[in-house]
């Protein structure tokens, strides 16, 4: 199907990046003129987006921690479109590289002109280089296809000590590629090498490095210190041709630092195409390399002493063994206990305490409601208590609040009327979480369903006395929330042992169980009461199967 499109540019566009292109001597690269806003991305108006693009010109790992592999996925976390252009092949896992296969110069050549002829990636990146002559062609395909910036991470040596580029390529770096670049990311020994070998064992060795680099011609030189020695901290130098910074963090004790150089270049590339001042670029990409690997610390892929780290940060999360979360099962809606901070007061037990009865006793799913706690304490509690949940199995809900959920990684949010869109908890919380929504009417239970929600909490179902104000449904409007819902319905509002089996015996079959706050909590014992309740429930599927 055909479709127009039509992009209204902003006009400074255009004059600028052709001046930059077709004035004698001038820089192919533009990125002071992105920083001083003469240059803006082009608005859109209609269906089409233009987004930030990043190419980057490097070896593949097959390990998929370094190189392209980590190229693409840094752009990825970072929201930003990630080209490539592959220069060589590498076999290498966690222990090394075994072997090295390099793209014949042509066909990195015949690579850069379709990516540049025809996507116009607004920023380059560059990793492993492995001859002169890719050096050359890259450089040439510059002058041809101009770019907003280029990254240039001068790959020699991999994290394993393995040589990736011998020094002949030192030459070809320094004359065709450093004096067109934006910004240049060497480590201590690609620093050193770059300077003919210079040892560098402070952070003012470091300074003076990004001096002299600087001079060779690039405009801004990120010296990084992750391995010196002298420094319990990890320091990285910037120099802009006129200022110092220095960026310090704690050493993340970790196997899993495979890739960081690749990364942090990448990421520094996805934040200018962004168009982020350089400065700023480099603060942010550094922040998200240091935690990308504090959240990997512990992860374990291969047998070799340098790992790959999770650029998604997602993979732990996402360890069914690790986290105890499994997708969820609208069974679980059978015995769905919410607590209630004034009852764990009275009753003088903490919210962990009144959890682990709960579900020692049976319940099925549990929902935090703390209706006026602080959020830090809060947090803190939903931390607790999602450990015991982990422990049993049980999926552990917040109501309300999908921050608190969040941040602690909670199996899903339980939201009302007038709470968070339902459709806006999903976009926060992703696909795999669980959303419920509390719904009185038809109406209701069909927008829930539209936005994206698991379940649906229909009530009152009777008349309570935990939730101020509330409209009873009853039976009635339970029963026709339920025949018109495409989603699984657990009842609340005064349910208890005593009321249970009318709900259970309803015969409407998205009906799957009950939420219960006193009948559990504003009780002595909440183990005995749930396992009692429990048996009810399960009394009551077995009449109504019989039926
Ligand atoms: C399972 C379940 N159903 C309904 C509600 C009520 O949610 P809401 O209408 O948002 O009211 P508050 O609980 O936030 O006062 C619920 N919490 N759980
Ligand atoms: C939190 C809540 N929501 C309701 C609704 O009708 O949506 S009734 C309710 C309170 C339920 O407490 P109890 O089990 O003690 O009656
Ligand atoms: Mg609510």
């Amino acid at each position: 199907m055909g479709y127009t499109c039509t992009l209204v540019y902003n006009f400074s566009l255009l004059p600028s990046r052709l001046a930059t292109s077709t004035f004698q001597n001038a820089r192919v690269l533009n990125l002071e003129a992105v920083q001083r806003e003469e240059i803006s991305r082009p608005l859109v108006t209609m269906s089409q987006i233009r987004i930030p693009h990043v190419l980057t010109v490097a070896g593949s790992d097959s390990g998929a921690g370094a190189g392209i592999q980590a190229d693409l996925k840094a752009c990825a976390a970072r929201g930003v479109y990630c080209s490539t252009v592959i220069t060589a092949v590498t076999a290498q896992n966690t222990v090394g590289v075994q072997g090295v296969n390099i793209v014949p110069e042509d066909f990195v050549r015949e690579q850069l002109g379709s990516v540049l002829s025809d996507m116009h990636p607004d920023v380059v990146k560059t990793g492993m280089l492995p001859s002169t002559g890719i050096v050359k062609i890259l450089s040439q395909s510059l002058r041809e296809f101009p770019v907003r910036a280029l990254v240039v991470d001068p790959v020699m040596v991999s994290t394993s000590g393995d040589v990736l580029a011998g020094p002949s390529i030192l030459d070809s770096f320094r004359e065709e590629l450093l004096p067109m670049a934006d910004i240049v990311t060497p480590n201590l020994k690609e620093a050193s090498a770059l300077l003919g070998g210079i040892p560098l064992e402070t952070v003012a060795d470091m300074r003076s490095a990004a001096k002299s680099i600087h001079d060779i011609g690039a405009r801004n030189v990120l010296v990084k210190g992750g391995d010196l020695a002298a420094s319990s901290d990890a320091v990285d130098v910037l120099f802009d041709g006129k200022d110092f910074y220095e960026f310090r963090s704690s050493r993340i004790k970790t196997r899993n630092t495979h890739g960081t150089g690749c990364t942090l270049a990448s990421s520094i590339a996805a934040e200018l195409a962004r168009g982020s001042s350089l400065f700023f670029a480099v603060k942010t990409a550094k922040r998200y390399v240091e935690t990308a690997l504090d959240y990997s610390k512990d992860i374990l892929i291969g047998n070799g002493c340098q790992g790959p780290f999770d650029h998604m940060m997602k993979l732990k999360n996402n360890d069914m063994k690790l986290s105890g979360h499994r997708p969820f099962d609208p069974n679980d809606l059978l015995l769905y206990a919410v607590t209630d901070p004034r009852m764990n007061k009275k009753w003088g037990r903490s919210i962990t305490d009144a959890v682990k009865a709960a579900v020692e006793g049976g319940a099925t799913i549990v929902q935090l409601r703390e209706k006026d706690a602080d959020t830090r304490d809060f947090l803190e509690a939903a931390k607790s208590c999602l450990e015991i949940c982990r422990r049993h199995g049980v999926p552990l809900l917040i109501n309300d609040r999908a921050d608190i959920a969040l941040a602690c990684d909670a199996d899903g949010v339980h939201v009302g009327q007038s709470d968070m869109p339902a459709r806006v908890v999903r976009t926060l919380l992703g696909p795999d979480k669980i959303i419920g929504v509390s719904c009185k009417t038809p109406k209701q239970a069909q927008v829930a369903w539209i936005e994206g929600a698991d379940y649906i909490g229909c009530g009152g179902v009777y008349p309570t006395n935990t939730k101020e104000n509330n409209i009873t449904v009853g039976l009635d409007g339970l029963k026709n929330v339920c025949l018109a819902s495409k989603l699984p319905v657990v009842a609340i509002g005064g349910i208890g042992i005593s009321n249970a089996q009318p709900v259970m015996e309803l015969g409407v079959p998205s009906l799957k169980g009950v939420a219960v706050v006193s009948a559990l909590f504003d009780r002595e014992s909440v183990l005995r009461e749930t396992q009692n309740l429990r048996r009810v429930l399960l009394d009551s599927i077995t009449t109504a199967t019989a039926k």
